[in-house]
């Protein structure tokens, strides 16, 4: 039975802005985040550094089971994402984890092995959840979901602006690629597809701000009766 706490789901596909959003709207709120992509990105680091293959299902679904993570407060209020007890808040984030967590992500007893972990996230007074599946499979009784996404051209755009910002050297036309595969292996998978929940609000943040998708979402938030703080 799914804790009391209210939930509001945002799923789309990579680069369209959901982590973005999800953190303004929490923000806003004052309620809890789920980024469960960092999950599977955080598994595919793990297979790696214990030598785990791709097909190995058994020993994926046990560590996923108990991968070792925490999510901590920084200093500068950032989170602080640590795995076996070493900071790995940026290591996941490159384009090489985030395929092989799709690849990952795609197991079904890997997808089950971490769904008890993404519920525990829901707690009073609310939690924006940030994935594929969270209206989907994952808090199917949210409250308010969303849909986001964005041309794959434009949501490459993005993604090269944002990794150059950290000084990664990547090729647009070759993100471009990356980000359609992924599409097409997050959207056509059997088990837990990237597809819009039943009822979400689809937004396409191609020509919209930051600012304009997060207002989008509050004004929901405010026909709920949910309060900035
Ligand atoms: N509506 C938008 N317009 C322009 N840039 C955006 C917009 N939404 C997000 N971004 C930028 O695009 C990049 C990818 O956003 P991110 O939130 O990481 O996407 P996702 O979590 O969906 O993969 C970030 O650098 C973010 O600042
Ligand atoms: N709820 C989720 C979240 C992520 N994922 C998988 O994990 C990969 C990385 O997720 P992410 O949200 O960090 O990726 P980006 O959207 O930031 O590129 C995705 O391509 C999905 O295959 C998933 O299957 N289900």
């Amino acid at each position: 039975m799914m804790n009391q706490a209210p939930v509001i789901t945002i799923d789309g596909p990579s680069g369209a802005g959901k982590g973005t959003v999800s953190q303004l709207v929490a923000e806003k709120l004052g309620w809890h985040l789920l980024d469960s992509g960092a999950l599977y990105r955080l598994l595919a680091l793990a297979a790696s550094h214990h030598g785990i293959e791709t097909d190995d299902v058994e020993a994926l679904k046990v560590l996923a089971e108990h991968l070792d993570i925490q999510f901590q407060q920084a200093d500068d209020n950032a989170i602080e994402i640590v795995l076996e007890g070493e900071v790995v808040t940026q290591a996941i984030r490159t384009e090489i984890i985030g395929n092989q967590a799709s690849k990952l992500a795609a197991i079904p007893s890997v997808r089950e092995g971490l769904l008890l972990r993404q519920r525990a996230f829901v707690q009073e007074p609310g939690l924006v959840a940030d994935g594929r599946d969270m209206g989907t499979v994952v808090f199917p009784e949210a409250s308010i979901k969303v849909f986001l996404t964005a041309s794959p051209e434009e949501r490459a755009q993005r993604r090269l602006m944002q990794l150059q910002q950290k000084g990664d050297e990547v090729k647009l036309d070759e993100l471009v690629k990356t980000i359609k595969e992924r599409d097409e292996r997050d959207a056509n998978r059997p088990v837990a597809p990237l597809v819009p929940a039943v009822g979400a609000l689809v937004i396409d943040s191609t020509d919209m701000t930051i600012d304009q998708v997060v207002d989008v979402i509050m004004v929901e938030a405010a026909k709920a009766s949910y309060i900035a703080v």
